[in-house]
Order: C-alpha cells, then structure tokens, then sequence
C-alpha cells in the first residue's frame, strides 16, 4: 500500500517562467491539422539534423517556417524523436536535490557537490566529468556572480541565464562552423520590431544579466562570443526564449530549462498530435535527460508533427495572447479556428444546463450576452453571478499561484474558498479558471498530508488525516473529469493526473469512515448519489481501475516502447500489489464465509 510522503513529493513545483513551453497541451479532436498544406517544400539542412530518423522530414512552410513532417504512418504512443538536449540548466530550486548532468534526483548524501562554486550537485564523479566541459567555464562566472550579489537570495543567477551561459560558451568553443553551432544558429528568432513590448523588456533585462554573468566590461567585449551589438545580443536571447523547452521530471514537475534545435523544429498547435516528455528510459545514465516526441493520435503519411507551446487547458484568448507575446504568431489551429462556429461548447469555457438537462452553454463574456443551454435551449438568467464568479475565481488562481511556494497555508485557503464558489455558479470541472484551482487545490493538499508513520494513535488525529486525504481524492477527481473533457486519451498530463488519483485512493486510511457522505464529484465520473470516496475494499477497487486506466494513458503518452516511462513502471508495479491485497481481502472473505455455521435445515 502507498504512503502519504511518497505523494506529497510529487508535488508539481511549477514556476512561471514565459520563456519556456510547457508541456501541458492537447486537445480531443481527432482529424488532422497542418498549418500550411499547401505551400511547403523540404528544408535542405546542410548535413545538420542527421540524428532525426528517417521516418521523418523537415520541410518549410509559408506561415509558419521549418516544421517537422512524417513520411510514414505511425501509431500512437509511437516515439518519434529521441535526443539528448544540447543544453540544459537545473532550476535553482532543484540544484542541490538533483544531478546538474543527468537531472535525476539523488539522495543528499549521495550527491557530490563542486568544491569550488559551492552550486551545482552531482550523482558520482562519472556525472560530473561529463558535465565539466560546460561547467569548467560556469563555475568562475558562478563564483564572480555570488560574490558581487547583494543578498543570500540573489546569489545564484536563474536557469535561463545559466543556460544562456552555457549556450554562448560552447558556441564560442566549438566555432561558428561547427555543426553545434549551426544547428543553434539556425534556431528561429524574432527581431525586436516584431515582439510585444513586455516581451522587449524582459528580453533586455535578460541581456544585461548575461552581461554581468559573462563577466563583460562593455558591449566591445561581445565580440569574443561572436556576437557583434547588444542587437545582436537580444537576437541570442529571442532565439533561446523562442525555442527553449521546460525540462520535467517523469511525472511532469518542471525541473529547468532545455534546448533541443531538432525538438524545437516541430511547429504548435493547440490540438497536437504529439507532446514532448522526458520519461526516463533510456537505461543509461549518460543518455539521460533524455527528450522525447511521443505521437499521441495517429499520424497519416505526409501529416506535419505538431506540439503545443502552451497550456491548452485554458481558453483560446488566453492561449493565444500567451502565443502571441512568447512566439510572436496568431494560431490559427482548428481549436482556435472553430471556438464559437460549431454547436458545440468548449468545455474550456462551459456551464452547466440552468434546467440540469445535462447539456452546457457557453460562459457568458458580458452581462448583455444571452446563452443557451446547447441541448434544451434553456437561457442561463444568472449572467452577472457567472461573469462574477469567474472573474473574482481568476484574480484568486493568480495569487494562489503566486503564492504557492511562499505561503502555501494561504494558497490553499484561496482555492478553499473560491472553488464551492465556482461550482456553485454551475461552472463545469474543466472550465477555467476552476480546473486551474482544483488543480493546483489537489497539490497543495497532497503536500499538506502527514506522513501515516508520523500520526500517533490519536482518534482525532487520525479522523483529521482521513479528512484532508478524502478531501485531496475529491480535489483529484475533480480535476481528472476537468482534464479528461479538454485532453485527448493518452495525453501525458491525464495519465498523471490518473495515477495521483489512483495512488491517493490506495493509500491506507488512518481512520476508515463507517457512514459515507457524497462527494462534490462531477457526476460524470463518479456519481452524486454514490458516497464518495467509498471506504475499505471499494475504495481499493477503485483505486486499482483507476491506476489500470492510468496505465493505459500512460503507454500512450510516455511511448510504448518505454513501458509507460519511469512512471508506467511504478503504476505496474502498484496495480500488482493492489492486486495481491484485494486477493488476500476475498481469501479473507472467503475464510469468514467459510468459518460461519451452516444455517440448519429444516
Ligand atoms: C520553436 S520554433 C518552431 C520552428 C520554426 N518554425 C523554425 O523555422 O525554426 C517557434 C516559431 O515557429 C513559428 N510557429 C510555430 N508554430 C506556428 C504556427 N502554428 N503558426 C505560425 N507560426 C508558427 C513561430 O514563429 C514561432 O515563434
């Protein structure tokens, strides 16, 4: 059976940095999507890119630049694209927790520290050497920057400058005409004149951070890096901010930031038909982080690769105002085409029936705006509530994220007391910002809960315990209904979000209940009607169809070929012991049965 501490570390640390994509993307339609049919051409590299298999292409397109193309049909769960990133940087939350080679997390004792920066951790000394070729050059630059800082809390710089770093100096070693610097070269970047101007700034601000990293005196010095005007600086920088990825772990907690120009060259969608992850699989450490392309829908012969930049959990507007100031484009994907041109409603943005017929309207934008229910055409009459609620819901997912890692205690008051809010203005489980908050509800609560070994035998200690763990399984089923409505089948982010649910349901109950009250479930995934979360073998039951399910998405979304990734394995693993107690439990039954007199006949 699970444990409380091995959930709560799972615990997503997400930190907003916008100049890296996240990887929570998808969409469940299931009909192809390129951007440019029409106009496109193969791209000659030059002899770069021969590591792309060639099962592949990479052509041009009019709208959208270089993409990656298949030539082949490929089925899901299927990996398409295997690489080691060229650069990567730990955030600084993670650098002393986890290997600055293989980004894997080691126990502190094990970990070896740099005697001379005092910064970056390794597994052994094997990890170490490979990464000494980057960090030769860091380490001076990290000691410079921690003895000119002006606090404790200043002393280390962030991962993406880190990692611009990195990027500049091995540049300037391997030479301009090397194929390492090609391939990054060659990276699309957006020139000033293009760019929203919060995105300028912050790419400016970047610039004089590296400046000072670099340990330059003046712009001249740039020169040395191949880089001839604080211009052509802010072209570095764009192209990294355009084409760096966030590194997750398994599970998906963001850990750093990565580049990869071959992954990079796959165009967005916000409907796509692959996801990148790291599922650490390859067996090697030397190999790892290892960054994969995983189809998860078919793929037809001659179909453009497409991954989503963003979140695509949210509602078009704010994708593609988060597009617009990262990437600089306008998707023009069918999910944002056809927001509002079908009958159907987007559960990104959907309420439930005023009449509860079971079908949805549209949340209203306005308080002038008549929707309907789509199924009955009943008119929602409680436009203001909604618009309110979903308002006052938003301002309060910004500051409970914000406040996440500083003050979770009030972070999860914020979503405690805006989510019965939202649910009841009849906002569905995957509209936004309710999805947001039950989500980020669900991992605070998951940190929150003790450890089984650390309660004493106290009745209300442990009644306390059962309260916060049933309360983290309805938080978890909610947002597992929110995601399944807005996320294809096999979606990485649903086969995570299936197998916290499943592990929280398996955990054993400090202080199993004798008489259930319903849950706040959505009726779609468990029933009002039914109590909720059941107690003692139900509940292990559910946890065991709930984790076969997870395991399923899982194969898809973490390929196939890597059994479901590091966490697939840990799901199989689980489901096989659940297996063995729910066996013991109907032996046991069985023995009671046995054991009681046979009732005499008459
Ligand atoms: C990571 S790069 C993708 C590869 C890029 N097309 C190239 O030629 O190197 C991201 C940039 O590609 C372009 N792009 C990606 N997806 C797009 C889309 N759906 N529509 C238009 N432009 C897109 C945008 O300019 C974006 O900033």
């Amino acid at each position: 059976m699970a444990s409380f501490t091995a959930l709560s570390t799972s615990r997503h640390r997400k930190e907003t940095k916008s100049y890296v994509k996240s990887h929570e993307s998808d969409a469940a339609v299931s009909h192809v999507s390129s951007i440019s049919p029409f106009k496109q051409g193969v791209h000659d590299e030059n002899g770069l890119f021969n590591y792309i298999p060639k099962s592949l292409e990479i052509r041009s397109s009019d709208e959208a630049g270089r993409g990656i193309w298949t030539k082949a049909t490929l089925n899901i769960g299927t990996t398409l694209l295997s690489c080691k990133p060229k650069l990567a940087a730990l955030s600084n939350t993670y650098l002393d927790s986890h290997c600055s080679a293989c980004f894997r997390p080691t126990p502190p004792t094990a970990l070896q520290r740099c005697t001379q920066c005092t910064t970056v951790w390794y597994c052994d000394a094997d990890c170490q050497n490979r990464d000494w070729s980057f960090h030769k050059l860091e380490c001076i630059a990290l000691k410079r920057w921690a003895a000119a800082a002006p606090s404790a809390e200043a002393s280390i710089p962030n991962d993406a400058i880190r990692c611009l770093g990195r990027l500049l100096w091995k540049r300037k070693k391997a030479g301009a005409s090397s194929d390492w610097a090609r391939e990054i070269n060659a990276m699309q970047s957006h020139r000033s004149s293009t760019l929203q101007p919060s995105t300028t700034e912050f790419h400016t601000h970047l610039a004089h951070s590296i400046v000072q990293y670099l340990g330059l005196l003046s712009p001249t010095d740039l020169a040395e890096f191949d880089i001839a005007s604080a211009a052509d600086l802010v072209d570095v920088i764009s192209r990294f901010t355009t084409n760096s990825f966030t590194l997750t772990s398994p599970s998906l907690t963001p850990l750093g930031v990565c580049v990869s120009p071959a992954v990079a060259l796959i165009n967005h969608s916000c409907d796509p038909n692959a996801v990148v992850v790291f599922p650490r699989s390859s067996g090697s450490v030397a190999q790892e982080p290892l960054m994969q392309v995983i189809a998860i829908k078919p793929i037809a012969a001659d179909e453009e690769i497409l991954t989503s930049y963003i979140d695509t959990t949210l509602p078009k507007s704010q994708r593609q105002q988060f597009l617009l100031e990262t990437y600089s484009f306008t998707c023009k994907c069918n999910l944002c085409e056809n927001e509002g041109k079908s009958d159907s409603v987007d559960p990104r943005i959907a309420i439930w029936c005023p009449k509860a017929c079971g079908g949805t309207s549209p949340l209203p934008v306005t308080d002038t705006d008549i929707v309907r229910c789509s199924k009955c055409k009943a008119v929602v009459t409680s436009t203001d509530a909604v618009i309110d609620a979903a308002r006052v819901g938003q301002e309060a997912l910004d500051k409970a994220t914000a406040l996440q890692f500083r003050d979770p205690e009030k972070s999860k008051q914020l979503t405690n007391n805006l989510i019965p809010i939202l649910l009841s203005t009849s906002l569905t489980p995957s509209t936004h910002p309710l999805l947001g908050l039950s989500r980020l509800q669900q991992s605070l609560l998951i940190s929150s809960l003790p450890s089984l070994s650390s309660l004493t035998g106290s009745q209300e200690e442990r009644k306390a315990a059962q309260d916060l763990l049933d309360d983290a399984i309805r938080s978890a089923s909610r947002s597992v209904s929110g995601l399944t409505a807005v996320l294809n089948e096999g979606h990485p982010v649903r086969g995570i979000a299936l197998t916290q649910l499943g592990k929280l349901l398996a955990v054993d109950e400090p202080s199993p209940k004798e008489v259930q009250q319903p849950g706040d479930a959505h009726p779609h995934f468990f029933t009002k009607a039914a109590p909720f979360p059941p107690s003692g073998p139900p509940r292990l039951k559910l946890a065991y169809t709930t984790l076969m399910r997870a395991r399923e998405e899982l194969l898809i979304g973490f390929g196939k070929s890597n059994d479901g990734g590091e966490v697939g394995k840990d799901v199989r693993e689980a489901l096989v012991a659940i297996e063995k107690e729910l066996g013991v439990w109907k032996q046991g039954v069985q023995n009671v049965i046995q054991d009681q007199p046979k009732p005499e006949k008459r």
